[in-house]
């Protein structure tokens, strides 16, 4: 399947009481899929929301990928919850689970969902190679995982060089700090699936941000198409 620039809106720095609302319009004005940043204050430092809200918000919109990045130390918990609530990506942190990898990916196949990799900036993507046929996707951390807001890391980049490099079809998502700034980094890297949160919660004119992020994808990686491929 030929790869697909996909942009997914962190809702982190949304208005969590009006997410649906929230989330539709960012739906309308362009965005492909959801990211839904879940945390457990054990992971990180933070806490967000877990199936519960989720499968509120799936109830609202039904036409979308949804993506759960589990900030979490177990995220083995989660996986037939999450599935049962509608969510498509179950992306977890392999920092927290070692040699579990393997079966966990497994569970969430098994759960219907595909599978995301994650890993902190702190961790070497060579960690996740011996694991990379079991996954969907691999998401790069561009800043430490725990809030929105922060600045992106652009010594991240040599990690999706190197996964592009080795693995021309995977696709390779980014997240933390990316907008209309640092887009341009991620796509030179390689980068096909674009998070970002601050960046176009708080922009005058969505739309523009998002085929902005979109348009510099594929200007970067002329073989990357545009589409809505659910993942
Ligand atoms: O995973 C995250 C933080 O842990 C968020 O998805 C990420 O930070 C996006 O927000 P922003 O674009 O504002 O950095």
């Amino acid at each position: 399947m030929p790869l697909v620039a996909k942009i997914g809106p962190s809702i982190l720095n949304a208005d969590l009481s009006d997410l649906a609302s929230e989330s539709q319009r960012l739906l309308e004005n362009g965005a492909d899929y959801l990211h839904l940043d879940v945390m457990d204050g054990h992971f990180v430092p933070n806490l967000t929301f877990g199936h519960s809200l989720v499968k509120c918000l799936r109830r609202k919109i039904k036409d979308t990928s949804f993506e759960t990045h589990m900030m979490v130390t177990n995220p083995q918990q989660w996986i037939q919850n999450m599935a049962d609530a509608g969510v498509n990506l179950y992306t977890f942190h392999v920092e927290p689970v070692g040699s579990d990898i393997p079966e966990i990916c497994r569970q969430i196949q098994e759960a219907g969902m595909k599978v995301g990799l994650a890993v902190k900036p702190g961790t070497r993507i060579e960690t996740v190679e011996q694991y990379i046929d079991l996954a969907d996707v691999v998401l790069v951390m561009t800043v430490e995982p725990g809030f929105g807001g922060q600045a992106f890391m652009r010594d991240m980049m040599p990690k999706v060089r190197w996964l592009r490099e080795h693995y021309p079809n995977l696709n390779i998502e980014v997240d933390g700090g990316v907008g209309p700034e640092t887009i341009e980094y991620c796509a030179k890297a390689g980068a096909n699936m674009i998070v970002s949160g601050t960046a176009l919660i708080e922009a005058n004119n969505q739309k523009e941000v998002i085929n902005l992020l979109r348009s510099m994808v594929q200007t970067y990686n002329r073989w990357i198409r545009i589409g809505v491929a659910i993942i």
